[in-house]
């Protein structure tokens, strides 16, 4: 029988306590619906006396109709001296409507004395009161005893007053934080399982990531008896962050024995992730555990070989039981079963006995120790693939190209574009403005193709990059240039390496071009079938 164990997420509140992260409303109550449709428990929504955005969230957050999530406020104890009736936090607290509300107070002697500034037995006061004060509204009181690993070790006597103090005031929950998050595993299992054998209530664990232990801390703590596990979507938090949901979830429910959502849900984690770095602005780390793009990437040939034969050699979960997928990454480590899997995805069958297969594998080499690097620009690497194979038909001919920069008085440069094109037996010659010489360059090779290809206005270019790569020549240097395009639903990025910083971005931009058209030759057939019967020959590779 598995047990249960409830998720209790703080996104919205310790989530944005991580340097750079700020959500309106709005984008609060996006992430509290993904949230309950993923099955979390609690909602940490934030902290009503903190401030009138949190004070708005709870007003709106009514409005939306939560299937499972219970929505919660944050606060602290009462103030030394106050008392809890006339406590403006704990007012705010009221006046928020929640039904459940987690209030931290000190479990740590020297934080009583430094930080709050009053004495231990008026700390131990303050819990009993608030929790006492909260109770008598008839809310669910979660109690999140503050630094209490770091408390437990100083003054385990005094830390475990404050957990009874919470308990004895009727607390539904005492939650144990490893707020400085410097605990190891070791210590947090042996001091979870002395509270739990002497709290009658529910435990849980609340872990911050100092020594990067955040996961494996709560982890173990839930084998020592934590039923409740605190923590952020993508491990946003103070500092270093909290512990991250997106890996406790996977871990407790599929290598442990543990329920946390349902099973089914267990798939929107990688889309959940995806969408909550996407609101808080944030670049997703591609390594992130089960949910990052790399995290089921394979990138050396001996890998690769072997999770053809079995996913299991090199991959600890199935990608697709948390929504994520299998890669293969190219690259001057890959061997023949990397072209195996790339060429099966764009339905080539290649043979490892076929010199063709043992040629293109001996050209990446070559090409990525000249700067190619396909791994970032999988286009252009699947028209190398297709023109090994004789399966790649070219849309035209370069026959030349002249870029014409004037520098005029006024300060502002100008930059012209010449270009000549062999296109379907006919010779095209276009000239275009740019602001610089590839944007002038790109124009003027759309102008040609467009009387052609009308497609390909719906592409464009979506990044530039160039990266030097001898940094020791330096305007000799040669340079690697890849470029992003997007048609608006995909995109793909394609790759061009010179010591001419002209000729690398002409070649990625002939890369993308070409790229675009392959992929819609069946439109291109389809619309202009009299323009397309003949193949003319790019020297672009
Ligand atoms: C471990 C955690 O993550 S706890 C959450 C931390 N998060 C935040 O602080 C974000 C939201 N905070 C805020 O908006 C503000 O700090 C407020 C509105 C809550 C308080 O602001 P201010 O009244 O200006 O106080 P300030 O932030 O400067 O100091 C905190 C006060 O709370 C007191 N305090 C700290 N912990 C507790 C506690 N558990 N119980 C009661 N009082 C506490 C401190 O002693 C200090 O009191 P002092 O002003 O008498 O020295
Ligand atoms: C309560 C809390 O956020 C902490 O102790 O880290």
């Amino acid at each position: 029988m598995r047990e249960q164990v409830f998720l209790y997420d703080t996104t919205l509140r310790d989530g944005t306590q991580g340097e750079g992260i700020s959500l309106s409303v709005d984008d609060k109550l996006k992430i509290v619906t993904k949230l309950d449709q993923l099955g979390v428990h609690y909602i940490e929504g934030g902290w009503p006396g903190s401030n009138p955005k949190d004070m708005e969230f709870f007003r709106r957050v009514q409005e939306l109709h939560l299937k499972k999530s219970t929505i919660t406020a944050f606060g602290s104890t009462r103030r030394s001296g106050g008392s809890a009736e006339n406590d403006e936090n704990l007012l705010k607290i009221i006046e928020s409507k929640v039904g459940t509300v987690a209030i931290f107070g000190k479990a740590w002697d020297f934080q009583v004395q430094e930080a709050l500034r009053t004495t231990l037995a008026e700390n131990l006061q303050m819990i009993s009161d608030s929790v006492r004060f909260l109770k008598s509204h008839g809310l669910e009181v979660i109690f999140d005893a503050e630094h209490f690993f770091d408390g437990y070790k100083a003054n385990k006597n005094y830390a475990m007053k404050a957990l009874f103090a919470a308990e004895d005031a009727g607390a539904n929950c005492i939650v144990l934080c490893d707020t400085n998050g410097g605990t190891l595993p070791h210590e947090i299992s042996e001091i979870v399982k002395d509270v739990c054998g002497k709290v009658h209530i529910q435990v849980g664990i609340h872990c911050h990531n100092d020594g990067e232990l955040a996961v494996a801390n709560s982890l173990i703590a839930v084998q020592a008896g934590a039923r409740q596990v605190q923590g952020t979507i993508n491990g946003y938090g103070e500092r270093c962050g909290n512990a991250n949901l997106v890996s406790i979830i996977p871990n407790l429910q599929m290598k442990l024995t543990y329920t946390c959502v349902e099973e089914e849900h267990l798939k929107k984690l990688t889309s959940i992730a995806k969408y909550v770095h996407e609101i808080a602005n944030q670049t997703a780390p591609s390594n992130q555990p089960f949910v990052g793009r790399s995290a089921f990437a394979h990138k050396g040939g001996m890998h690769v070989s072997a999770v053809l034969k079995h996913p299991q050699t090199y991959e600890h979960v199935l990608p697709e039981l948390v929504g994520n997928n299998r890669r293969v990454l190219v690259s001057e480590l890959s061997g023949q079963s990397n072209l195996m899997f790339k060429a099966q995805e764009w339905n080539i069958k290649l043979d490892k006995k076929d010199p063709t297969s043992k040629q293109l594998l001996e050209t990446i080499k070559i090409k990525e120790h000249e700067g190619y690097q396909y791994e970032a620009a999988e286009a252009s690497f699947e028209l190398l693939v297709k023109q090994s194979y004789g399966s790649l038909k070219d849309y035209f001919i370069l026959d030349y190209f002249k870029i014409f920069i004037e520098k005029n008085g006024d300060e502002s440069f100008s930059t012209e574009a010449v270009i000549k094109l062999c296109i379907q037996d006919e010779i095209i010659l276009t000239a275009a403005e740019g602001n610089g010489p590839v944007n002038a360059l790109d124009h003027a090779l759309r102008k040609a193709l467009e009387q052609f290809y009308p497609i390909i206005r719906n592409m464009h270019l979506s990044d530039y990059k160039v990266r030097v790569l001898d940094e020791t020549e330096a305007t000799a240097s040669k340079v690697r240039v890849l470029i992003e395009s997007t048609d608006g639903q995909e995109k793909w990025s394609t790759i061009g390496v010179s010591a001419n910083i002209i000729k690398a971005s002409w070649l990625a931009l002939v890369d993308s071009v070409q790229y675009y058209l392959m992929k819609n030759d069946d439109v291109i057939e389809l619309v202009y079938p009299q323009k397309t019967n003949n193949s003319l020959g790019v020297s672009n590779h």
